[in-house]
């Protein structure tokens, strides 16, 4: 089966002021390839500073790489830094759903918004789509005119799923989505995710520091350090038998 998401030796590099006339090179994305098949979460961990949320925002287009290249199916979506714009199909959500969305908008406005700039869909046509997707992450049809400051945590975080689903992705990356939630929200969320994934076969590439999220959500892992991959296989086989040390330090914490 061809995979869903294929990445092919991507590499990133910062270059950091290091003095008044000095750069010094920071290498935060070294030679990653991995693939995501149909219906399928890669989850990836590591120590903090180990490139994931640059991979994470590099996957989803807030932010290029050097070389290297993200394939959906046939489509290359970026080859060598080079991104098509026009692709809709990987979407990321984030830690902090509140500082993401823009307090003077209502959700109504922020959904329209997404529409209005991708799609081609009537008036009527995007009302039907946002009534779907609020029905699709368990929000009402009226939370179109509530305020970002109106919601929960948990509400909030439905709501982010929603602004993400609604352009129908293939692939969403969770750059730990989870995280601030308290355990009984998150397992709403955790469940309502996987639900979604059986519904559609999206794909989800889990970002996070809780490993028992990765131990029930994912598929394979993938563990970086210093912005290189040390292990990726399938998750019960690197939690039972972690080959590097940098896993077994990581799973014993
Ligand atoms: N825009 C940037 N400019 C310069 N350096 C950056 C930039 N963004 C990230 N870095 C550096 O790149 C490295 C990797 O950062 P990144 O946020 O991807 O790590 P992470 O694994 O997600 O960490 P955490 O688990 O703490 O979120 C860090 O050393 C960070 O300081």
């Amino acid at each position: 089966m061809q995979p869903v998401l294929k990445v092919q030796a991507l590499n990133k590099t910062f270059r950091l002021r290091a003095g008044l006339f000095r750069r010094r090179s920071l290498k935060v994305l070294n030679d990653i390839s991995f693939t995501v098949s149909e219906g399928e979460t890669l989850a990836v961990i590591g120590e903090t500073g180990s490139g994931k949320s640059t991979l994470a925002r590099v996957l989803a287009g807030a932010d290029n790489a050097d070389s290297g290249q993200i394939l959906l199916g046939c489509d290359t979506v970026e080859d060598d830094g080079r991104r098509d714009t026009g692709c809709r199909h990987i979407r990321l959500i984030f830690q902090d759903s509140n500082r993401s969305l823009n307090p003077g908008l209502t959700v109504g406005d922020v959904l329209d918004d997404c529409l209005r700039f991708n799609t081609q869909l009537t008036e009527h046509q995007r009302q039907l789509k946002i009534n779907e997707t609020l029905a699709k992450v368990g929000l009402l049809a009226d939370h179109q005119s509530y305020y970002p400051h109106m919601f929960s945590g948990g509400q909030l975080q439905r709501v982010a799923l929603a602004r993400a689903l609604i352009l129908d992705p293939k692939v969403l990356v969770l750059d730990e989505a989870l995280s601030s939630l308290d355990p009984s929200v998150r397992a709403q969320i955790v469940n309502l995710l996987l639900k979604l994934q059986k519904e559609t076969g999206l794909c989800f590439i889990l970002i996070t520091h809780h490993l028992s999220l990765v131990r029930h959500m994912s598929d394979q892992v993938m563990v970086m350090h210093r912005g290189k991959v040390v292990e990726y296989g399938a998750t019960g086989a690197v939690f039972d038998n972690p080959k590097s040390t940098i896993t077994q330090r990581l799973l014993t914490y």
